[in-house]
């Protein structure tokens, strides 16, 4: 139960309903054992007349049947009743908890680093949102309810019982330990084989949403059959997973109904004992009857309310591990002020923590506000992370990283963030319109700014071809863009934040030369004025720079200027010799 006390604070904001809920409880089961000993009644006084004809007071007889029965059929109206709102209260409730529930995971999924997002599969992401939270639903709401039903109606029916015949009780409740041990073990057992079985059903959806991103790898190899093969293989696994699960909770419900029937049979033999020792009537063994009746829905449904619990707690425990995911990366300041765009590497080192490569070795160099600077290297050279600890979306292991001459964890993350125009190497556009798409990191925008930018990118009469134009929609939905469309779309969407600093991560490798060229003058003014990197494996693109930094191996090989670097042997010199 330890990981469902993290729900604690949702109970304790929605309690106004849950104890509403519990009040419903309460009263529909007094109303449901209520009427039982008038059951009871009744069946003295027809055993009474029957045994003594001659003592029936026909008046007296009808008039007790009457209250009797309206009692016995009233009750059950009113239960209904009961349990209508005991429902609509509880279970609304548990929906409550289950919305606050899915938005505080998200906006934790939110806080996440980019490298622990990155390393996570998206399937299982997915899961915990989603069939976790529903686990966690299904106790909060049945699991809850039938929970306090079953304790409530088993005190009352208890009382009830005592009150009645305290040794028939007794031997009523026999099989009551030997119940509670089997509970205790299977829910055990379900605990660990829903655990099983949610790691492989998230194993399965990463699967599922893998084949599908990498779709025209699988068809352009002719892979179908063998991913389909995959997946059977996959399935099954999670199939057995859930199979050897449903086994176990098909024993609860024929053992709940074997202790009933066993409790019946000691209440038959010992109350018939009795009986014939003139000790009860035979109403008192009726009622004994009809209270063990009215218990064995109640306990069938905790076999299922087990399994209810042991999921959530399952599930619980992998929500709470994401949940327990520190936020790495923090914003300490809050203040509003203007950014230059003067940037300081000063030994700057960074780890991949998932993959211990070192991406960056001692890097140091300065670019001055308004500079351009051309990052190059092979593949694998630690360009890219360079971006990623300018964005700060990862923090250098050792060394500083300083902007305008303060410390960048210093800056507002939020200011800097939006003071970059950022050009990633994989470009994502979300499944949108083209007008959305472009417009997404500003706000109110107009049609004819987005326009502006688009024409800037290169992409306006692209646009223009398509049907609906920039209203076009993007991706699941709508039409699929080349790659090259996808980029200068990207390059428009950083391009309309009107950004101090611009960072282009090989943002312009699917499109020609002759348009990346005719994107690089549309925005020389810009790059001009403002601090660019260009992340670029193209000699083409140096031409716009003041200085080009050759890494090699996280670390810097080469710095300086087209005309000092082509006068010395080295990496530069020979992309410029292989471009001839
Ligand atoms: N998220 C990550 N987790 C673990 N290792 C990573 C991650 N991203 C990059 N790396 C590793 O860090 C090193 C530097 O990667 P980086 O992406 O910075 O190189 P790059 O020069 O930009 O390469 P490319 O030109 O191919 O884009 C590589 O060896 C890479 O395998």
């Amino acid at each position: 139960m330890s990981s469902l006390k993290s729900l604690n604070p949702y109970f304790y904001k929605h309690k106004k309903l849950l104890i509403i809920g519990i009040i419903f409880i309460i009263l529909a089961n007094i109303l449901t054992i209520y009427p039982i000993k008038f059951v009871g009644k009744a069946v003295n006084i027809i055993a009474e007349t029957i045994s003594n004809p001659k003592n029936l007071d026909k008046n007296e007889l009808y008039r007790q049947l009457i209250v009797y029965g309206s009692i016995i059929i009233l009750a059950p109206i009113l239960t209904g009743i009961m349990r209508f709102y005991m429902r609509q209260t509880i279970i609304v409730a548990s929906r409550r908890i289950e919305f606050d529930l899915k938005n505080n995971i998200y906006k934790h999924y939110q806080t996440l680093s980019y490298t622990f997002l990155k390393n996570s599969k998206v399937g299982d992401l997915m899961n915990r949102i989603s069939e976790d939270v529903v686990n966690v639903r299904q106790y909060l709401g049945p699991g809850v309810m039938y929970s306090i039903n079953t304790l409530i109606l088993l005190i009352i029916i208890l009382g009830c019982m005592l009150a009645t015949d305290p040794i028939m009780t007794l031997y009523a409740f026999i099989p009551l330990p030997f119940l509670s041990y089997f509970v205790y073990n299977q829910s055990i057992v379900i605990n660990k084989k829903t655990k099983k079985s949610q790691e492989k059903q998230s194993e399965l959806s990463s699967f599922v949403q893998d084949s599908f991103s990498g779709i025209r790898v699988i068809k352009s190899f002719t892979k179908e059959k063998f991913i389909i093969s995959q997946y059977v293989e996959k399935s099954k696994d999670y199939k057995e997973k859930s199979i050897s699960l449903a086994t176990t909770e098909a024993f609860f419900s024929p053992i709940m109904v074997f202790m009933i029937g066993l409790s019946n049979v000691f209440i038959l033999y010992i109350g018939g004992q009795r009986y014939i020792h003139g000790k009860i009537d035979v109403g008192t063994i009726t009622d004994f009857f009809l209270y063990l009746n009215i218990l064995i829905w109640p306990f069938t449904a905790l076999g299922w309310v087990t399994s209810i619990i042991r999921r959530a707690e399952a599930s619980m425990e992998r929500i709470n591990d994401f949940m327990k995911v520190k936020q790495e990366i923090k914003n300490i300041n809050h203040d509003n002020y203007s950014i230059k765009g003067d940037i300081t590497f000063d030994n700057v080192s960074y780890t991949y923590p998932n993959t211990g490569i070192k991406a960056l070795d001692s890097v140091s160099f300065h670019i001055y506000a308004g500079e351009t600077i051309v990052i190059m290297g092979k593949s694998g050279s630690g360009k890219t992370t360079i971006a990623l600890l300018l964005l700060r979306l990862i923090e250098p292991d050792s060394g500083n990283i300083y902007l305008d001459g303060k410390l960048l964890k210093e800056h507002n993350l939020e200011l800097i963030r939006s003071k970059f125009g950022y050009v990633p190497q994989e470009n994502f556009l979300f499944s949108d319109t083209i007008f959305n798409n472009i417009s997404y990191g500003i706000q109110n925008a107009t049609q004819q700014i987005v326009e502006t930018y688009a024409k800037k990118a290169e992409i306006h009469s692209n646009i223009l071809k398509f049907k609906n134009q920039y209203q076009t929609h993007i991706g699941e939905r709508g039409v699929t863009l080349s790659g090259g469309q996808k980029q200068r779309i990207s390059i428009a969407r950083a391009l309309i934040k009107d950004p101090i600093i611009y960072v282009f991560d090989d943002s312009l490798s699917a499109v020609d030369t002759e348009t990346e060229s005719k994107i690089l003058i549309n925005i020389s003014k810009e790059i001009k004025v403002k601090t660019t990197i260009i992340i670029s494996h193209r000699i083409s693109t140096t031409k716009y720079s003041d200085k080009i930094i050759v890494l090699e191996k996280g670390e810097i090989n080469q710095i300086g200027s087209h005309y000092e670097l082509i006068s010395k042997p080295g990496y530069y010199l020979e992309i410029i010799n292989q471009s001839k």
